[in-house]
């Protein structure tokens, strides 16, 4: 379980995230929403260790890991997949899956096991990350961070700015992925139907604080369009 207990974080004097706290657990999904400028990324930055927190903590598997470097969140199986589709631009899709697979003992098996969630991916794998869509770039990072193993994995906004087809692909796989039963995730979406469906639980997120909790399922869109105030 990852658990962020009353984070507060920003940017220099800036406090952007004022005393939130949630709990992904070990399988299934929170999510988390709230408009643009909410604080949904500074938290998530703060949850991988990217960014200091100014006061709180963060419990990984019952460690607290408040204190470390953000590889050492990784190696405790941690994985972020950053808005914005983050892959090596020069280096093609197999480099980019070899990069991350390179030193692990089941390397291969896990490259495998990521193009099988993938398929798309397994067309393309000579070409330039640099090259691809959008939602083939999201998919590549989705599949990166999965080759390392992570017990969380947190995606921001995976959804944001894709074609509709993609989408419904990514949403699958998140299914996919958290029907294992072996990881937990922390969705940051804006698509309120993908994140309900998905989600076990949600927060709403405006202005830097938890407006708004419940469990997930469509059941509960009402409540979040009136937190969210659409
Ligand atoms: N590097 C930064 N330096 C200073 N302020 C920042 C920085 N990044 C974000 N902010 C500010 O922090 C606030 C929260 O931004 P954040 O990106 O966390 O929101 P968000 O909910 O993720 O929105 P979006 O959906 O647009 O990504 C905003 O006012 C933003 O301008």
């Amino acid at each position: 379980m990852l658990e962020l207990i009353d984070i507060r974080a920003g940017y220099g004097r800036t406090e952007v995230v004022h005393g939130v706290s949630l709990r992904v657990p070990d399988s299934g999904v929170a999510a988390v929403m709230g408009h643009n400028g909410a604080g949904k990324t500074t938290l998530l930055r703060a949850a991988v260790g990217l960014i200091k927190v100014n006061s709180g903590r963060i419990v990984l598997g019952g460690e607290d890991v408040t204190g470390l470097r953000p590889s050492a969140r990784v190696a405790r199986g941690l994985a972020y997949v950053p808005q914005g589709q983050q892959s090596f631009g020069q280096l093609t899709t197999a480099e980019n899956l070899q990069v991350v697979a390179d030193g692990r003992k089941r390397g291969k098996a896990l490259i495998a096991e990521a193009l099988d969630l993938f398929p798309a991916l397994t067309t393309l794998l000579d070409r330039r990350a640099g090259l691809l869509s959008g939602g083939q770039r999201q998919q590549l990072a989705i599949a990166r961070a999965l080759i390392t193993e992570p017990k969380i994995l947190i995606l921001d906004e995976p959804t944001e700015g894709i074609q509709p087809n993609v989408v419904a692909e990514i949403e699958r796989t998140v299914m996919e992925l958290t029907a294992r039963g072996d990881l937990g995730v922390l969705l940051v979406e804006q698509h309120i139907g993908f994140a309900l469906q998905s989600a076990q639980h949600y927060s709403v997120l405006a202005s830097g604080h938890v407006t708004s909790t419940g469990s997930g399922g469509a059941e509960s869109a009402a409540a979040v369009r009136d937190a969210m105030a659409i």
